[in-house]
């Protein structure tokens, strides 16, 4: 059977088997030549996006951090505008960026065999995943995109566990971003009036993570798909590591009174993408804004993009911060347990921003 015929409708090809089963993923199809998109990724109209080509999402440059109050003022505006920002001089080195990114195409250039030891069905453990789409079981239509999914427990566990072809590198962007994160939440909280991180605000803001790696293969078609479709993340922070091919989109002014639609957020070489989660955005009481993005695959490249999800520690219970209601705001958020809004994000297709109506206080 000739590659290029393998999923027309005419002959038996077993997409999902295939994909999903086999572990081939995304990445299997797109090797093998395929020329139009299977049906199974078409995507409704209303999921393909308004693009927006004269906007962008402010770039911060760090060199200054401590010196200078103003770029600390320019995150935490950053952060309530837009919700999402990119940062240049931010104290990862380059070669730790460089090394998780090679470490990332190690490990989708391994046999589909062997990446699949790491699927649902046959992972030795919850905190190593691999798989592809967003949540096949749910989704109407499929995402373009196939990852590995690690939530960070120990060291000790990750060497036990997570895969030798891609761990040390991944190891090592986690343990050299901590410096940048705990700097940015300590402006962020400091800017409610929140004038330290204890042990408990420690837990909500960053005790756990978990790194993605993801992998966009060239897509025969990708007007008619998603890589991500659009959703906000469930953490407190995202730092996210893309490569020079581009395809993220930030939706900018939803209910501004300006033209609501979606601005690209440009590779910066060395650079890395800030965003607020919609833990980060219950805790301040709706202050920092966790905003919709997505993610369009290339036509004619393989793009890869690595997010660290910042969260709450899954058994926290998260709501508006206690300083904030002290000071006299009208809570807008119930306090719920993170693990529970987790599941709930997991458990349906991407659908925009409407994770966070499941912590809404009705009005
Ligand atoms: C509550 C969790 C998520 C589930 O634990 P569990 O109850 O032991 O159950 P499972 O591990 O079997 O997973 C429950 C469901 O979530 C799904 N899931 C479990 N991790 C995953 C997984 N990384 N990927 C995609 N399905 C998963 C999983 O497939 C399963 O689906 P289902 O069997 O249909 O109910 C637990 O892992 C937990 O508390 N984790 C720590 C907190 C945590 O990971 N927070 C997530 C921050 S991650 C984030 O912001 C992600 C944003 C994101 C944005 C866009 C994306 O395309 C992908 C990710
Ligand atoms: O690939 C990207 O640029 C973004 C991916 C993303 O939004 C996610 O994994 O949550
Ligand atoms: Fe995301």
């Amino acid at each position: 059977m000739a590659p290029t015929m393998a999923v027309s409708s005419a002959d038996p090809f077993d997409l999902t088997d295939f994909v999903i089963n086999k572990g081939n993923g995304v990445k299997g199809l797109s090797d093998l030549g395929i020329k139009s998109l299977p049906s199974q990724y078409i995507q409704p109209q209303e999921a393909l996006i308004n693009i927006i080509p004269q906007q962008s999402i402010p770039v911060i440059d760090m060199s200054n951090w401590e010196t200078d109050p103003k770029v600390a003022e320019s995150v935490c505006e950053a952060a309530q505008q837009f919700g999402f920002f990119q940062l240049v001089n931010h104290g990862v080195p380059l070669e730790v960026l460089d090394g998780v990114k090679d470490a990332t195409h190690r490990f989708f250039g391994l046999p589909a065999e062997e990446k699949r030891k790491y699927s649902k069905e046959l992972s030795s453990t919850n905190s190593v995943r691999f798989g592809t789409s967003f949540s096949p079981d749910a989704e109407k239509a499929l995402e373009w995109k196939d990852y590995l999914s690690l939530f960070y427990v120990s060291e000790e566990e990750a060497f036990a566990l997570w895969p030798n072809a891609c761990r040390d590198e991944v190891l090592e962007y986690m343990k050299r971003s901590q410096i940048l994160c705990r700097k940015l939440m300590s402006a962020l909280m400091e800017n409610l009036n929140v004038k330290e991180i204890d042990e408990t605000k420690e837990s909500l803001l960053m005790g756990s993570k978990r790194i993605n790696l993801n992998y966009y293969p060239r897509c025969p078609n990708p007007n008619l798909t998603v890589g991500v479709g659009r959703h906000s993340d469930v953490s407190s922070l995202t730092f996210l590591l893309q490569d020079e091919i581009g395809g993220l989109y930030v939706r900018v002014n939803e209910g501004k009174g300006e033209e609501d639609g979606w601005v690209h957020v440009p590779p910066i070489e060395g650079s890395l993408v800030i965003n607020v989660g919609d833990a980060l955005q219950i805790l301040s009481n709706g202050r920092y804004r966790s905003v919709e993005h997505c993610v369009i695959a290339s036509g004619s490249k393989n793009r890869i993009s690595i997010p660290i999800f910042v969260n709450p520690k899954p058994s926290d219970v998260i709501g508006p911060l206690p300083e904030l209601i002290a000071a006299g705001e009208k809570p807008k958020y119930k306090d719920i347990l993170y693990s529970d809004y987790v599941k709930h994000f997991f458990r349906k297709a991407h659908d925009g921003k409407k994770t966070v109506a499941f912590a809404e206080i009705s009005s």
